[in-house]
């Protein structure tokens, strides 16, 4: 279902020439290699990636697609389209992003997208954001223990996040911690996202609700449902 849905984006929405975010995670990281395999077979030309991640980065490279960053004057600071997956979406197709620590870049790129598309299965759907899946919230190390109290001042519950392979916490490809944050009750997405990104030492947290995204959900029957448009 992540491969349908992901392929059904890039087979709707990716054109000829166009500048494409790409995102990051087992959903997207399908939309990068239909991007590429169309690429191969002649069917898209002039196509000009911007990596959310080290890892999407790796991928368009094994696949041939040409990477870019932002700045590049090619680019200039916005892509056509970005297509990514996330961790939650609720009615108001407010999201979590972020589960697999690439929230900054894909938050970058997505605010910085004439179009963003993304791409879930339809358990990602939720009334709620917040209380269930934890929004990650990307720390500057020198100021874990300010953070961390500011988030328990705000009713918060948090754990550090730590990986597999490595002693110790996740580093993200930025060099900073990753804290997942939950929320006994409902918060408001709009009012948490500003909160959060006014604690000094945040670097960025994991609530997308200043974009209006076009949401493709892969329903069981093997159907895409499009939501946003
Ligand atoms: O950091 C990871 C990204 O925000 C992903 O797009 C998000 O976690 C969804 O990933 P997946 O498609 O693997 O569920």
């Amino acid at each position: 279902m992540k491969r349908r849905v992901a392929f059904h984006a890039v087979d709707t929405h990716v054109k000829d020439g166009m500048r494409v975010g790409l995102g990051t995670g087992s959903t997207a990281v399908w939309a990068i290699r239909r991007i590429g395999e169309h690429m191969r077979e002649g069917r898209l030309s002039g196509i000009v990636g911007v990596a959310t991640s080290f890892a999407s980065e790796m991928e368009a490279h094994r696949l041939g697609i040409p990477v870019r960053s932002l700045n590049d004057p090619e680019i200039g600071g916005e892509v056509d389209l970005a297509i990514d997956g996330a961790d939650e979406v609720d009615p108001a197709l407010h999201l979590v992003k972020g589960g697999g620590g690439a929230l900054f870049r894909e938050k970058l790129v997505a605010y910085n997208a004439r179009r963003f598309v993304v791409v879930v299965e339809e358990c990602k759907l939720v009334p709620h954001i917040g209380t269930g899946f934890p929004i990650p919230v990307e720390v500057v190390p020198e100021a874990r223990a300010c953070v961390l109290k500011a988030l328990e001042a705000l009713g918060a519950e948090w754990t550090i996040r730590h990986g597999s392979g490595k002693q110790g916490p996740v580093v993200t490809d930025n060099g900073n911690l990753l804290v997942d944050v939950r929320f006994p009750s409902p918060v408001d997405p709009e009012e948490m996202e500003i909160r959060l990104g006014l604690i000094p030492g945040v670097y960025e947290t994991g609530f997308f609700t200043r974009i209006r995204p076009t949401v493709c959900v892969g329903l069981p029957s093997g159907e895409v449902r499009t939501l946003g448009e």
